[in-house]
């Protein structure tokens, strides 16, 4: 868990869904862009959901690895770059969540024209995004659906002491 907090907010698939279409239904009309762009590995279902909204095939993804410095992560490099664009004009990146705003700092950097919207997000990444569909505080952690496993749960009754 390492610098989880302890507020959590647990996300179905159907919210996610519910959610990113909400963001889709944002970024109309859809022919102001030519394609989409995943932040891997987080943006690549809301992308994916973006991108079949809006009818845009044209789909890119662009992978970030980072380096933890005293539970900071500030040290970025570019896994896979974008081939699909040269700056981003005309672009949609599209990530789960903005949280320290590093990520999406580091990406303005290779994509400065590009649109850059999440579906969540947290208040020190807030004015890195142009766009985002619901936030939450700064010490909650989201736990997003391709994290978690349905498992059973005792009844109110049961759990009496
Ligand atoms: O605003 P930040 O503080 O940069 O945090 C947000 C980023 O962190 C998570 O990705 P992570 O790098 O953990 O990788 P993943 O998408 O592969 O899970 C999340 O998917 C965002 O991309
Ligand atoms: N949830 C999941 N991944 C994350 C978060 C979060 O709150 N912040 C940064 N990466
Ligand atoms: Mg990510």
């Amino acid at each position: 868990m390492g610098w989880h907090s302890n507020k959590e907010f647990f996300v179905s698939w159907e919210e996610l869904h519910r959610a990113t279409k909400e963001l889709a239904r944002r970024q109309l009309p859809a022919e102001q862009y030519q394609g989409v762009i995943a932040v891997s590995r987080g943006g690549l279902v809301p992308a994916a959901i973006i991108a079949r909204e809006l009818n845009l095939r044209t789909v890119d993804c662009v992978s970030v690895s980072s380096y933890d410095h005293n539970e900071q992560r500030d040290d970025l490099n570019l896994l896979k770059d974008v081939t699909a664009t040269e700056d981003g004009e005309g672009f949609l990146v599209v990530d789960d969540l903005v949280d320290t705003g590093n990520t999406l700092k580091f990406l303005r950097q290779r994509l400065p024209k590009a649109k850059f919207i999440t579906v969540y997000a947290k208040p020190a990444g807030m004015e890195l995004v142009d766009d985002y569909v619901a936030d939450l505080e700064q010490d909650t952690w989201i736990h997003f659906p391709w994290d978690m496993h349905l498992h059973y749960v005792e009844p109110l009754a049961g759990q009496e002491s």
